[in-house]
């Protein structure tokens, strides 16, 4: 697997704030990465650095095997779609598609125009005056329709209803599959996206403390529900990672995989064992004032 993005001890500072704090990675070809967490957590500051718009403070960062900054070949590979994109005053979404192949040399003008008809987005309407939700299908359509090598979108889709959310996943499943490149998705709707996840990396208070592939997380965490007592003696030597008292019912959440005889075990105690899914488990791992999660993965 080709590597497109390879960063090593990076990090960023705001004065005494450390956005970036000593993170590596690697992207692979053709794969969809989600870079999660909790506002504030670095993950615009890592995107603005991939793609030469920010300033690292240290460490090294290589995107198709070389330094981005101002470098043209590196930066025609990449198309970055951000939450509050800006286009000129009087441009229209026909002078975005016009000008869009000069941008993006994998251009595709025959997928750009099913998009904007499947997105019903008026072409001749002024872009500052489409809706937030329209001004975000704005975005996407340019980000699918780039097939840019190295695709980001940050939060595309502000404003956009379930509905135009859902055809941007099939869109981008479907596309994807025919022409794989490196998508890196971030947003907060963790749970809408996770099946399209391939790989997740999560961010807190700028440190990396989760990079695995999407398949290794399923069923990484449990739920176990039922009495309080019950519950706490099921836990012995578990790996707790969130705990929910109600009345004299509790509900821990573990990290590992459960064997089969801690499911056993479970039954015997009357516990009943739910999945969690990849949103919760990284709101719990990332919900703590503590912020070192690094013992728990
Ligand atoms: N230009 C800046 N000047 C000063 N501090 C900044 C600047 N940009 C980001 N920060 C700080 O760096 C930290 C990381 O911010 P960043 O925007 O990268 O987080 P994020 O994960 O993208 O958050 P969100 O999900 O809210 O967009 C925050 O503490 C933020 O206040």
């Amino acid at each position: 697997m080709n590597k497109i993005v390879e960063v090593v001890g990076l990090s960023k500072q705001f004065g005494k704030v450390n956005a970036i704090d000593n993170v590596s990675f690697t992207l692979e070809e053709g794969k969809i990465y989600g870079l999660l967490g909790r506002n504030g957590a670095g993950k615009t500051s890592i995107m603005h650095i991939l793609t030469a718009q920010l300033f690292k403070t240290s460490g090294e960062i290589k995107v198709f095997g070389e330094d981005p900054y101002e470098n043209e070949r590196v930066l025609k590979q990449i198309c970055f779609i951000k939450e509050s994109q800006r286009y000129p005053d009087m441009f229209r979404m026909e002078d975005v598609l016009k000008v869009s192949p000069m941008f993006f040399p994998n251009w595709d003008r025959k997928f750009a125009n099913e998009l904007v008809e499947l997105f019903n987005l008026p072409l001749k309407q002024r872009i500052r005056k489409l809706s937030r939700g329209m001004l975000s299908a704005v975005g996407i359509i340019v980000g699918l329709a780039s097939r840019a090598p190295l695709t980001i979108f940050d939060e595309p889709y502000l404003g956009l209803d379930a509905v135009a959310r859902s055809l941007f996943y099939n869109k981008l499943l479907e596309d994807y599959a025919e022409h794989p490149r490196t998508i890196i998705l971030s947003t907060h709707l963790i749970d809408e996206v996770s099946q399209l996840l391939e790989h997740v990396l999560v961010l807190d208070r700028g440190r990396l403390i989760l990079n695995e592939e999407a398949e290794a997380l399923r069923g990484r965490a449990s739920k176990i529900v039922g009495s309080a007592a019950k519950v706490e003696f099921f836990l012995a030597g578990k790996q707790v990672i969130h705990r929910e008292p109600f009345g004299g019912l509790s509900s821990a959440t573990i990290l590992g995989a459960l064997t089969a005889e801690d499911r056993a075990r479970a039954s015997e105690l009357g516990l009943e064992i739910a999945p969690v899914s990849l949103q919760q488990m990284i709101v719990h791992l990332t919900g703590s004032k503590s912020g070192n999660k690094e013992e728990a993965l």
